[in-house]
């Protein structure tokens, strides 16, 4: 139904248009009594063969919502019924932003794939602090938190402190997502002392908490071995509870479409079925690399329950999806979770 009939009528139109009246749409229809079980009835494949205990939580199951999908909160609990074991909401900056000028999101069909260049667009922490008190305990919520575009390199730190302060209270673990490829000024993100001293902070900042928080790293899937080596070594010395890869790509090779579609579209990140292999490959670097030293949540064009399992095999603990849920549906949550299913129930026959 929803490959046949939903999709090709969403994609008739702009996609940053659809993405929001599906919000509503999903709002209203979750209005109708009942209909959070049945969505839970078609959706949810429960068995504690999935359940995942990973930085203190149980996941019941391992796969994720990624961020940028519900950026301000609105939707997690409904999202919720559709069978995933996590959201991860964000990212979300101290500040209301609008983002980059539209358009700044393209749909490259025959790629099964996204352009982004969004830019943060987002309501502020605050808002999102508003929302997360809807919480209605169904599902482990992630906090994927940045800076504001206009922030001064003097006050990143301040910037990912405000947004821990705030969701602490709300979130289940943290993302300091230091890998969008759509705001500038990302380069001081990159340098790994600057790293450290970010990471050293937000530590300091949760062991204030009395209850304290799992912290996970987002990276790019465009770092090469030496920025890979680097991201281990920073893990390591400060023990943050795991990474996630990968974000969007600024890369465009192997792409079906033509060159001239490409630049009319312009910059942006890169998601869906050409990263891939890429962001699969950045896993596999570093759980082999650390000799699996910290958890890995494998992110970056899952389109299928085989895509989920070579992540799994590469050396994730956990996967999210994004460009995968739009083309393929909600289905694809279930069909991951029914092929892990499978696979631990083998594991059992073998052992
Ligand atoms: C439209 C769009 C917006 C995104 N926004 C964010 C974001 O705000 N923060 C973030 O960490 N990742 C963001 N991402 C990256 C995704 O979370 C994910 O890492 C990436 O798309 C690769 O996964 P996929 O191939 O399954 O889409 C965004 C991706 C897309 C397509």
């Amino acid at each position: 139904m929803y490959k046949r009939i939903i999709r090709p009528l969403f994609f008739l139109f702009d996609p940053e248009k659809v993405h929001h009246f599906t919000f509503v749409l999903i709002k209203n229809l979750f209005k109708i009594p009942g209909i959070s079980f049945f969505i839970r009835k078609i959706y949810t494949v429960e068995d504690k063969r999935l359940e995942r205990n990973l930085f203190g939580l149980t996941f019941k199951n391992p796969v994720g919502l990624a961020a940028g999908f519900d950026k301000n909160a609105i939707l997690y609990n409904e999202f919720a019924n559709f069978g995933f074991g996590f959201i991860e909401i964000g990212t979300v900056t101290p500040k209301l932003q609008e983002g980059n000028p539209k358009k700044r999101l393209f749909r490259l069909k025959a790629d099964k794939a996204i352009v982004n260049r969004m830019g943060f667009n987002n309501k502020g922490v605050f808002a999102a602090v508003k929302n997360l008190k809807k919480n209605k305990g169904k599902i482990i919520i992630g906090g994927n938190i940045g800076k504001n575009t206009t922030t001064l390199p003097t006050n990143y730190t301040e910037d990912y402190l405000t947004c821990f302060q705030e969701l602490h209270p709300y979130v289940d673990y943290f993302v300091l997502n230091i890998s969008c490829p759509n705001v500038n000024s990302h380069a001081k993100l990159n340098d790994k002392d600057y790293l450290i001293e970010l990471i050293t902070a937000i530590q300091e900042e949760n062991k204030k908490f009395q209850q304290q928080k799992p912290i996970l790293l987002k990276i790019a899937p465009d770092l090469n071995k030496i920025q890979l080596d680097e991201i281990i070594a920073v893990v390591i010395k400060t023990k943050i509870d795991g990474v996630i890869a990968s974000n969007t790509s600024v890369h465009r090779e192997g792409l079906k479409i033509s060159e001239r579609e490409l630049e009319k579209i312009g910059n942006g990140g890169l998601s869906g079925k050409p990263i891939n292999d890429r962001s699969t490959e950045v896993i596999k670097y570093l759980a082999k690399k650390s000799n699996k030293a910290f958890p890995i949540i494998g992110v970056g064009g899952i389109h299928s329950a085989e895509d989920a399992l070579e992540k799994l095999n590469a050396g994730a603990d956990l996967i999210q999806i994004f460009t995968g849920f739009i083309y393929e549906g909600p289905v694809l949550i279930k069909q991951i979770n029914k092929a892990i299913l499978k696979r631990e129930m083998l594991k059992e026959i073998k052992n």
